[in-house]
């Protein structure tokens, strides 16, 4: 099999496992969930979640499309962002889509006059931020009065008095998204409290509404991952099932991503040079910021590991081949590494392939899948510099 380095590396059997897990998990018949195709959109991936029973949450166009192409159904597809174009809320109404989670009240007037265009009543959520800290990293938390995403909770009246004068609109649901990678599940119950006041008020308006999505954000164990390669789907569900009050019929949606596909991806790179360093030697390796963004954009932490040796371990600072100083998967411990060993970047199954770049002009990594071929017999079948470099 000839992929270069650097190259994602796929295990579907755990994903096949974490889908059957997380839909195990769930109780009620009236929870569903969409996968968030941002999280990573390769093709085999959604295969995959598409024949577990999954719909599409999109944030793009272009995202639907895929969605389609890939054979999910326009009613298990949904559609959020602050910013839709023309042309996406277009696509998305001539579809049929699921619902479009509408961000602001401005918007309204927008998919009204496309609704008309086609003749159609344009099914509504609206995504309301309910200012709930959800504990994470402040650049990926989303639902505090601060950030940029959905309506106000104390604009949710006047939201609702413009959509009732829009005869080409049906307010059909409310969605919220608070954040990515949490891991305390208080938030989510916070989160619940805010939804029951919001389907409160809107019930003494006579308003009862088909469906309450509830967002993504279910983290994962980027520390430890081998301790916990399947989140605790079980106590996650819990929380909804415990907190959130619903009506008869009305059904809860979830759009999680990360907790997916997280852990079934690793990027796999090559050692190219070690160098000594002020502090501790520097592993330079064949993989960098342009594959893998997360390290730099957010300091995230991703477990590196020498799958080529064993050993007493010694301190390296791994880094990549960009010229930005940023590009650093951090210091570790390893084995005594040298150049043609591989090192695997752990738990970056999640915004890591569909977040490369092409920057420095560089390839984007390729994506290897474990029913292809398994990692052992990869890297066993090219043990020598010389073949390595032959790749
Ligand atoms: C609206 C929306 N839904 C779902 C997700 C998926 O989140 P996660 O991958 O944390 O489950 C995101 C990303 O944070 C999002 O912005
Ligand atoms: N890209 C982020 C998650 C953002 C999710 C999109 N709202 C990460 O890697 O953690």
């Amino acid at each position: 099999m000839s992929v270069r380095t650097p190259f994602y590396y796929y295990d579907l059997t755990l994903l096949e496992n974490t889908l059957e897990e997380m839909q195990a998990a769930i109780n009620n018949p009236n929870f569903k969930v969409h996968y968030a195709i941002k999280a990573n959109a390769e093709d085999r991936i959604l295969h995959t979640i598409k024949k577990h029973g999954l719909g599409a949450d999109c944030v793009s166009g272009n995202e639907i499309k895929k969605a389609l192409e890939i054979g999910f159904e326009p009613q298990d597809i949904v559609l959020a962002g602050i910013g839709k174009s023309d042309e996406e809320l277009e696509l998305a109404i001539s579809q049929g889509i699921h619902s479009i989670n509408c961000e602001s009240i401005e918007e309204l007037e927008v998919i009204n006059e496309i609704a008309e265009r086609h003749e159609a009543i344009a099914s509504i959520a609206f995504r309301i931020n309910p200012n709930v800290d959800a504990q994470t990293h402040h650049k990926i938390t989303t639902g505090l009065n601060e950030n940029k995403f959905g309506i106000p909770i104390t604009e949710l009246d006047a939201a609702v008095d413009e959509i009732l004068k829009h005869k080409n609109l049906a307010l059909k649901g409310i969605h919220f998204h608070i954040g990515s990678q949490i891991l305390n599940l208080n938030p989510f119950a916070n989160l619940c409290q805010q939804a029951n006041n919001v389907t409160t008020s809107l019930k003494a308006r006579g308003i009862v509404l088909e469906h309450i999505n509830v967002g993504g954000g279910l983290g994962i164990n980027y520390t430890n991952p081998d301790s916990q390669l399947i989140p605790n789907f079980v106590e996650y569900f819990r929380v909804f099932e415990k907190f959130l009050n619903l009506e008869e019929g009305q059904t809860v949606h979830f759009e999680l991503g990360r907790s997916i596909v997280g852990q079934c991806g690793s990027l796999v790179s090559k050692v190219l040079y070690v160098k000594k360093g002020a502090s501790s030697n520097f592993a330079i390796i064949d993989a960098g910021m342009t594959d893998l963004i997360r390290p730099a954009l957010y300091n995230a932490f991703h477990k590196v590991e020498n799958i080529s040796k064993d050993g007493e371990l010694e301190p390296y600072h791994v880094v990549g081949p960009i010229c930005e100083s940023s590009d650093t998967f951090g210091k570790t411990e390893l084995p005594k590494t040298s150049r043609g060993d591989f090192l695997i970047i752990k738990s970056a199954g999640a915004y890591g392939q569909v977040l490369s770049s092409n920057y420095n002009l560089r390839d984007r990594a390729a994506a290897i899948y474990s029913d292809d071929i398994s990692l052992e017999n990869y890297i066993s079948s090219r043990e020598t510099v010389s073949e390595l470099l032959a790749v």
